[in-house]
């Protein structure tokens, strides 16, 4: 069966000030329709690129991204993306800024009255599915960051995407909230369907939403090994005190510690130290 999403060699160079950066090399990875896939790794190994390409936010310097078999050269409705900062229109209530983009689809003159229906109808929907009806009237800057973040996500729905591509989404929330939002996203996705790529810093949110969880290394940005999360799809709280769960975290946090190129080196930290006792040469 042919993947949804399919990355073959693909690489990426950036060019700053004279030096050449391999955000991607080599990356190779099939995505099947439906799946939620979750990117991790050390800080600068891509992942925000990979993502981004697979947005049709950023051209490969080589290589292919292919989504149901055709290349993709830009941005497209079938792919919505949703970013850490919520970037919601702040002089538009929650309903209006889940609306705004279906409206922009279609010119002002083209709309007709099945438009306007199907487009409330599907706010509703979205509202009703995101806990947003008691703040539908309510302008971004009244609301916390994790209503905001329901927005966002409720706003990249509207057209019924069939990936959903996803940066961050939760960095900035606080733990209670993530949790609250991770149980919402799994919903969404089992009502939905979406084939979802999301990318975290942070292991237990990969391991608890994804059914594969992707670990990319730096420098080069690659693919260095891909887990299959070994939890039943239908997810609770509860099983991130599972065995199969921490064990699981401590393989993932572990390679990544190895890839990072940041490991404590002891014989560096005794130098620190020595240098720092009074009397020491500088
Ligand atoms: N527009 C750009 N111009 C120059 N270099 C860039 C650009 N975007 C990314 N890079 C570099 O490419 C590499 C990969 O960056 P990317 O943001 O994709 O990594 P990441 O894994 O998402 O990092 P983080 O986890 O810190 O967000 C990094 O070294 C980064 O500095």
């Amino acid at each position: 069966m042919t993947a949804k999403i399919e990355i073959r060699r693909a690489n990426k160079l950036f060019d700053t000030g004279g030096r050449r950066i391999a955000a991607l090399e080599n990356v190779d990875l099939d995505i099947r329709a439906n799946q939620f896939v979750t990117l991790v790794g050390a800080s600068g190994c891509g992942k925000s690129t990979l993502l981004r390409s697979i947005g049709g936010l950023e051209d490969l310097s080589s290589g292919e991204i292919r989504v149901d078999g055709r290349p993709v050269s830009g941005p497209g409705a079938e792919r919505a993306m949703v970013f850490q900062h919520y970037s919601l229109y702040p002089w538009l209530t929650v309903r209006e800024n889940i609306r705004f983009c279906r409206a922009l689809k279609i010119k002002r003159e083209e709309i007709t009255s099945a438009d306007v229906e199907i487009a409330s109808g599907r706010t509703d929907a979205l509202i009703g599915l995101m806990g947003l009806a008691p703040v539908e009237n309510a302008y971004p800057n009244q609301l916390s960051g994790g209503m905001q973040q329901r927005v966002a996500i409720a706003r990249a729905l509207m057209n019924r995407p069939d990936i959903l591509l996803m940066d961050e989404p939760f960095g900035a929330l606080d733990a209670q909230t993530r949790e609250v939002m991770h149980d919402l996203i799994l919903h969404v996705f089992a009502l939905e369907k979406p084939t979802i790529v999301f990318v975290t810093h942070d292991v237990e949110e990969a391991i608890y939403l994804g059914d594969r969880v992707v670990l990319m290394a730096p420098r080069p940005g690659r693919i260095d090994s891909i887990y299959e999360v070994p939890l039943p799809p239908e997810r609770e709280q509860d099983m991130k005190l599972s065995p199969e769960f921490t064990e699981l975290k401590r393989e993932i946090l572990s390679r990544i510690r190895a890839t990072s190129g940041m490991q404590t080196d002891r014989g560096m930290l005794d130098k620190l130290t020595a240098t720092a006792q009074p009397g020491a040469a500088a």
